[in-house]
């Protein structure tokens, strides 16, 4: 479904784009349907470009990105949001993508507005309810609420019911539960879970091994732009082959090891 193949990306920086700065390096990775693929990588590894370019915000300096065989970057106008029907993405930040002054479901009627005036509303109101129904949220604990009087892990639901909404195909998922409660992350994670069942492909990127582990099923550990391994989730992290991956793992807390005692 998702291929990328040999993708860098390189900013030009300064006033007069004089530096510059590689932030992925011959990337290539996929993402098939009912699939979820880990991007892991510490800060600056460059998943949040890699995501960017998947939906198109970006363009690769080199390499390919394709969906379908066809490819993503160079898609403008009409043929990017036909894109944006299949393939959408979720940020980690979910208050930042709420705009204060209007009701949190406004992010509906945009997608109303854009995708489907056609639709009549009151038809439109059942397809949202359905979608909130989707995500595990009570529509009338969420509709006609303003972002503040909402938790982040129901903002959180409302985008992934957006994009639903648009009846996707691949969501990236970028940093989604980084800043959740723990119980609702495991409530996120297993929602996610659900998705894939019903064959969406997700590109799951985090800075959090322990994350990783818990939905994908393969995974991709970079380090400065370039992937050092990637595999089956259970492979990698049972056998990883880069001391990169190793050391990593090794940071991971021992979750069946008691607080007071030394982790070995
Ligand atoms: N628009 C931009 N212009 C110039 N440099 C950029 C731009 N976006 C990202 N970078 C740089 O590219 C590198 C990779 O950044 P990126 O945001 O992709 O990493 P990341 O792994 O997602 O990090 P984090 O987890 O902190 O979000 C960083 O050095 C960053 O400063």
């Amino acid at each position: 479904m998702l291929r990328l193949d040999g993708v860098w990306k390189t900013y030009r920086l300064g006033a007069f784009g004089t530096r510059e700065l590689t932030a992925v390096r011959d990337v290539s990775m996929e993402v098939r349907a009912g699939e979820v693929v880990s991007l892991i990588g510490e800060s600056g590894s460059g998943k949040t470009t890699i995501g960017r370019m998947v939906l198109g915000l970006a363009s690769p300096t080199r390499g390919s990105i394709t969906f379908d065989d066809v490819p993503v970057g160079g898609l403008r106008g009409r043929a990017l949001r036909g894109y944006h029907r299949q393939v959408q993405g979720v940020f980690q930040d979910p208050f930042s993508t709420f705009n204060p002054v209007f009701k949190a479901d406004r992010v509906f009627a945009l997608v109303r507005d854009g995708f489907f005036p056609s639709v009549p509303a009151i038809k439109w109101r059942r397809r949202v309810e359905a979608a909130l129904e989707g995500v595990r949220l009570e529509p009338a604990d969420v509709l006609d609420k303003y972002p503040h009087q909402l938790s982040g892990g129901q903002l959180q639901r409302m985008l992934i019911a957006r994009a639903l909404l648009l009846d996707i195909r691949l969501l990236v998922a970028d940093e989604i539960i980084s800043m959740l409660d723990a119980s609702t992350r495991i409530d996120v994670l297993n929602l996610l879970g659900d998705l894939k069942t019903k064959g969406l492909g997700v590109l799951f990127v985090t800075h959090d091994l322990a994350l990783g582990t818990y939905i994908s099923d393969r995974t991709v550990i970079l380090r400065a732009g370039e992937v050092v391994e990637s595999g089956p989730t259970d492979e990698v992290f049972a056998r990883p082959q880069h001391e990169y991956t190793r050391n990593l793992l090794a940071a991971v807390p021992h979750l069946h090891t008691r607080w007071n005692e030394p982790v070995k």
